[in-house]
């Protein structure tokens, strides 16, 4: 207990001494007074709602609302240090939503699996959702994007000036084991977002100066000067005001106080795959059952909240004999502190997360991938591991050691989720079901991914440095032979966990298809004046991590509600060099 409070009081000074350094100068989000009307008002300051204020506001004609629930970033200072960023979970930053308990039971089934067509990590191309194919969304991605990577900054595939920097994490020599080791087992090292996803590489992360790359710091932050772009944090919004299918306004309460403000031109929910579905149905927008059970009248009968998907992950938890990663110790050193203090660089600049790749089962059919492989460069100690420690002893030491996990995720289970109201009080959190392998191949593919992650740890790279996975012989699976298939599967059903990518509980599709909720230009079905403009429309989960497609969501979104093309000149270059 000692260590980890010593650890949490260092990372809290680190904190306040970062926050002082490089945003204390920064001001004060909320506005005094709320108007009664904007044009535009913006539900939730996540990835999407920041991009969307920050891009609508860019036109001093249109004045702009944006309604969070939560604080400011700035409150929790570690929500800025790469290396803190598991401090942050269980604060007041931190949703606490929780889901459903797992039920696994072969012989129920909720729904037969939806489409078998997936998208890759930078595309959607989804059938039914024309103009957010490959070469729609690349010049998107590439607006948001400044890398920082030399060897990738003349590729067709990225691009230098925009608001969100990507850096390589390379922080922590064992990257290189990973990479190697895939090599060893004939994967080619890759840049993932450019022209072959296939393969292994070192973590591209949203990082600038030190600091994690937010969309409220990077794109919200630098727009608050502008007088046409207003602020308010700590506003919960219960419903989108809707008359006669037209949504006119929103109603919030802040401060115990109930505030209804008009939208002259549009509400755009940013609320998140949660967040969003909740106010839809609050607001009378969704299943028809499940809003008649709660009193509240329908206005629109539509599919809100069904159709979650999410990636979920195994943990391989791995020792080595050399100090290739992160420790504790080694990240609150008096020369760690001063490095990042001072030039914002070292192991508090890193996330951990050194390595991804990604790579196929046995059953993928598509050329996309289905596997995903992240490597963190550090094995937690048992204290950090609280949400399953009843499990986990044996998994995790209890002092830090030299070590790792790698996580083993698939991209695209077959299980569908959703979630539903509990009841209608807007405080009440909703049922989350993600249905985790509910469907029997989702549990074949998850041993197979372990299997091939198991490969990877036993090729040279990683036998070099006497890499064992013998914390996996947990008491709670001794009844299973160490590593059957009934062992990995006992491991997988008590440490399996999200990875929080949760999408398409809004999907999106074409007006006639019945099981999607917003159209192609992500307008809800049947309403004037709303859309939804986050995690929520992915038609799937992508095939890959979901915050930088959402951000390029927000990006073709704000084109749409602007009736611009600002991306012109970059698809223009695309196609010149393609
Ligand atoms: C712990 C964690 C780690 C993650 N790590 C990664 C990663 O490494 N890489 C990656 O690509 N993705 C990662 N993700 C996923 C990524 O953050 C999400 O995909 C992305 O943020 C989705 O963006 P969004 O705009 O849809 O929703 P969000 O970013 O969740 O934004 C929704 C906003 O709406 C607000 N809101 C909700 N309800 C209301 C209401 N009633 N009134 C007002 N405001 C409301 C919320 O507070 C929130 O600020 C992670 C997610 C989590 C939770």
């Amino acid at each position: 207990m000692e260590l980890t409070l010593t650890r949490i009081s260092v990372i809290i000074a680190i904190g306040a001494l970062f926050a002082y350094k490089y945003i204390a100068k920064n001001t004060k989000l909320t506005v005094e007074n709320v108007n009664s009307t904007y044009d535009y008002i913006i539900i939730g300051a996540g990835s999407a709602g920041c991009v969307l204020a920050a891009r609508l506001s860019e036109d001093p004609n249109n004045r702009v609302l944006l309604l969070e629930a939560g604080g400011e970033e700035t409150d929790n200072a570690n929500i800025s240090i790469p290396a803190a960023a598991l401090s942050v979970w269980n604060t007041s930053s931190d949703w606490h939503y929780a889901t459903e308990k797992l039920r696994i039971c072969t012989n129920w089934r909720r729904k037969p699996s939806l489409l078998a067509k997936r998208q890759r990590n930078r595309t959607s191309g989804e059938a039914g959702c024309d103009g957010w194919g490959y070469d729609d969304v690349l010049p998107c991605f590439l607006k948001s994007e400044d890398i920082r990577i030399d060897d990738l900054k003349n590729s067709r595939f990225h691009n230098s000036g925009g608001p969100l920097a990507v850096i390589k994490d390379t922080v922590f020599p064992i990257w290189k084991r990973f990479v190697d080791g895939g090599k060893e087992l004939g994967y080619d090292e890759v840049d993932y977002n450019g022209a072959e996803q296939i393969g292994f590489g070192r973590s591209q992360v949203n990082v600038r100066d030190g600091a994690r790359g937010s969309t409220a710091a990077q794109f919200l932050r630098p727009s608050m000067g502008r007088s046409n772009l207003h602020v308010v944090v700590n506003a919960h919004v219960t419903t989108v005001v809707i008359d006669n299918k037209v949504a006119t306004g929103v109603a919030f309460i802040k401060d115990n106080r109930k505030q209804i403000v008009s939208a002259g031109r549009e509400v755009i929910l940013s609320a998140g795959a949660i967040g969003s579905p909740q106010i839809l149905m609050l607001s009378g927008i969704g299943p028809g059952q499940n809003l008649n059970s709660f009193n509240i009248p329908v206005v629109v009968d539509l599919p809100v909240g069904q159709n979650m998907e999410d990636h979920i992950c195994s943990f391989i938890p791995g020792t080595m004999n050399t100090s290739e990663g992160f420790t504790g110790p080694k990240v609150e050193s008096l020369s760690s502190v001063g490095r990042y203090l001072m030039f914002g660089t070292g192991p508090l600049s890193t996330t951990g997360l050194v390595g991804t790749a990604f790579i196929k089962s046995s059953k993928c059919k598509t050329k996309y991938p289905d596997i995903q492989f992240h490597l963190l460069a550090t094995l937690f100690i048992q204290e950090l591991a609280k949400y399953s420690q009843k499990y986990t002893k044996g998994l995790f030491p209890d002092e830090w050691i030299d070590g790792f996990a790698l996580s083993t995720i698939l991209l695209h289970p077959k299980s569908k989720g959703f979630m539903e109201l509990k009841s209608n009080d807007p405080f009440d959190y909703p049922i989350i079901e993600p249905n985790y392998f509910e469907q029997e191949e989702d549990m074949h593919m998850m041993i197979e991914s372990m299997r091939k992650g198991l490969e990877l740890l036993n090729t040279q790279s990683f036998r070099e440095i006497g890499t064992q996975v013998d914390r996996l012989k947990v008491p709670v699976c001794s009844h299973t032979t160490y590593l059957s298939d009934e062992h990995l599967k006992c491991l997988i059903l008590h440490f399996a966990a999200t990875v929080y990518h949760p999408t398409s509980t809004c999907r999106m599709g074409s007006l006639n298809d019945s099981n999607t909720v917003v159209d192609t230009e992500l307008r809800v079905k049947g309403i004037k004046n709303l859309r939804v403009v986050d995690a929520s429309v992915m038609p799937h989960v992508t095939s890959g991590n979901t915050n930088a497609p959402t951000i390029m969501i927000a990006e073709k979104a704000a084109d749409m509600i602007r009736g611009i093309d600002s991306v012109a000149k970059v698809r223009n270059k695309l196609k010149q060099t393609a």
